[in-house]
């Protein structure tokens, strides 16, 4: 069966409805789509349409030529052909509709679980989709016609059932590129259920392929049902069109007409769902590529050595403690560590900076006091402390409680972290409602308020917005909003400022400050800048090739930096302009190896 494949970013709702009026200027799409709909009307209104009754047997009109008030002739038992075919139509809709509805029942969910949570649902549900199609379809057609007494709903029910790994494969491989998307990560650290992720964004993103893969599957269980008739399984009650092709056949050398215009009305039927299918896949794949994901540099290659890195509170007087955390991945070539042993605290209302190059393991140490490490990713630490509280060794449901409620996260790339399908005011209200328990009515006043904290001076617009309405620097604020609407105690900012236009970045940054202040809460931030340190930290810790190679208060680390690597990140981002070359130089000046 034909897949399309989709991008992984979904449709904003606008240029969903733009899809449809680029879909209305095909004049191949409009063409189909007016067959379709023409096909569906007759079926809908065939007792007001057909001029006789289907099933009325009149000898005189036995294999009668089109003519005398019969538009297309008599069958081979005298019935009207003409008006057997719109009450055919009937029948064949209803059987491709229940077909389809049972194939995305059983598909669907399967499919967009499988891509969501991957492993174990994965292997499962895709051995079930991989059994199913090796199971002969017809076979087990005829036996559940034997023993139903060829009930037409349940034929087509199990059509559908064998139309559902079609489904599945689609929303699989669909989910699995939306999983991956900021926005899924940026529901969970808001504090959303797996179960609200699903339900709110991953079901949502499988609809376009959904209603393109129903176009196609209609027009296959249209031809297995009339297939069906055609061999005499089905009810014989109502008229349909494999009915009208089987009677046709049998006189297909003396009166090919009989056969002709049921074979007609099923191949022009098929044909508009195909080109309604491939008109949308095209238009859907022509889409503007998905936004670029950030760029992991290279991995260093592992070293061995003790954890880095310095703690100066106790577990219960720290807002964040990471004591030697390890951080590896599995790789076709064996684990790859990319943290070594990482050391780090930050105390209620301290503003910790983690500073490194681009590929040090920054976002990898703060990912993992997040849980947020991808599924090939392993984190194993001493432990790890969460406002006082052991967080490292919870259970998963457990630890990822503490997201949105104790922790608030701020990520780098403000749209894609956003959902193009809602507006902001849902996405704000979502969590606060779904994690927080506030109502409708109270998480909204929650959210503009919030807004207006944040510096939107026009909050009702922002709420009714999609993300694409807003700026990037509007659309950062928005993510503040959300990471400070839980009161957390602490903030995870990484790069949030990098991704945003030079004159944004102060604003954000003094925003962050501000907010830090006022709710009291400790903040970490993830930099590659000095000049971000300098605005906003008090302590900062070095980062290079997975491990801390340095730690202090801000004004001791830019006046005396202890180390040369130090010294030449301060001095690139005075300069704003990194050298790769002069980094190496001042770590291998340390005596230390370039691994690249
Ligand atoms: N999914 C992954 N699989 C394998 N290695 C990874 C994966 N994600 C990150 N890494 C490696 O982990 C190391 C640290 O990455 P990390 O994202 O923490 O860097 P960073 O300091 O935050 O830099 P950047 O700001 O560019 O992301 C890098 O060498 C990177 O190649």
């Amino acid at each position: 069966m034909t897949e399309a494949a989709f991008p992984a970013t979904p449709e904003p709702v606008q240029a969903r409805q733009r899809l449809w009026s680029r879909y209305l200027r095909r004049p191949v799409g409009v063409a189909a789509l007016a067959v379709f709909l023409l096909v569906v009307l007759v079926g809908l209104f065939a007792p007001l349409l057909a001029p006789h009754d289907p099933n009325f047997v009149d000898f005189n009109l036995t294999q009668a030529p089109p003519g005398h008030g019969h538009l297309m002739g008599g069958d081979s038992a005298g019935r009207d052909i003409f008006s057997r075919l719109l009450y055919g139509a009937r029948t064949t809709l209803y059987g491709a509709a229940v077909a389809c509805l049972a194939g995305a029942l059983l598909g669907v969910p399967a499919g967009v679980a499988a891509g969501y949570f991957g492993g174990p649902a994965d292997r499962i549900f895709s051995w079930i989709s991989d059994a199913a199609q090796s199971v002969p379809g017809m076979i087990v057609l005829l036996i559940v016609a034997a023993g139903t007494g060829a009930d037409f709903t349940v034929l087509m029910i199990t059509v559908g059932a064998f139309m559902a790994p079609g489904y599945y494969r689609i929303s699989r491989s669909r989910a699995l590129a939306v999983r991956k998307e900021p926005y899924i990560d940026a529901a969970r650290v808001a504090g959303l259920t797996h179960t609200q992720i699903l339900r709110a964004h991953m079901l949502r993103a499988v609809y376009a392929p959904v209603i393109i893969q129903s176009a196609l599957t209609a027009g296959i269980a249209m031809g297995l049902q009339t297939g069906l008739q055609f061999l005499g399984i089905g009810t014989a009650s109502n008229p349909d069109w494999g009915q009208m092709m089987n009677d046709g056949f049998r006189t297909m050398l003396t009166h090919p007409l009989i056969l002709l215009w049921p074979s007609a009305a099923l191949g022009i039927t098929i044909a508009a769902l195909a080109f309604m299918g491939s008109t949308l896949a095209d238009l859907v794949n022509s889409r503007t590529a998905p936004a670029p994901r950030r760029s992991r540099a290279a991995a260093p290659p592992r070293q061995e050595g003790g954890a880095t890195g310095e703690l100066l509170h106790s577990a219960a007087d720290s807002a964040l403690r990471i004591e030697n955390l390890r951080v590896s991945y599995r790789t076709p070539h064996g684990d790859k560590q990319v943290v070594h042993g990482v050391s780090l605290d930050v105390a209620p209302g301290e503003v910790l900076g983690i500073v490194g190059e681009s590929g040090s393991g920054k976002s990898q140490t703060v990912f993992s006091a997040l849980d947020l490490l991808p599924a090939d990713g392993t984190a194993t630490a001493d432990g790890i402390w969460v406002g006082g509280s052991e967080a490292g060794s919870l259970p998963r449901a457990k630890r990822h409680a503490l997201l949105g409620t104790r922790i608030g996260y701020v990520p780098q790339e403000p749209m894609s972290n956003l959902d193009p399908c809602y507006t902001i005011g849902h996405q704000l209200t979502e969590p606060l409602r779904a994690v927080h328990g506030l109502s409708k009515a109270e998480a909204g006043e929650r959210a503009r308020a919030i807004l207006e904290r944040v510096g939107i001076t026009d909050p009702d617009r922002v709420l009714a917005s999609y993300p694409h309405q807003i700026s990037g620097g509007m659309a950062q604020r928005v993510l503040i909003a959300g990471a400070v609407s839980g009161n957390p105690g602490l903030l995870v900012a990484d790069e949030p400022t990098t991704a945003l236009d030079v004159t944004v970045q102060a604003e954000v940054l003094e925003l962050l400050r501000e907010l830090q202040a006022e709710y009291g809460m400790a903040l970490v931030i993830v930099t590659h800048n000095f000049g971000v340190v300098a605005d906003i930290c008090d302590r900062v810790a070095v980062m290079k090739d997975g491990r801390i190679i340095e730690t202090g208060p801000v004004e001791q680390i830019f006046g005396d930096p202890g180390d040369p690597y130090t010294a030449e990140l301060i001095r690139a981002s005075q300069d704003d302009t990194e050298s790769r070359a002069d980094l190496d130089a001042a770590w291998n000046t340390a005596g230390r190896t370039v691994h690249s």
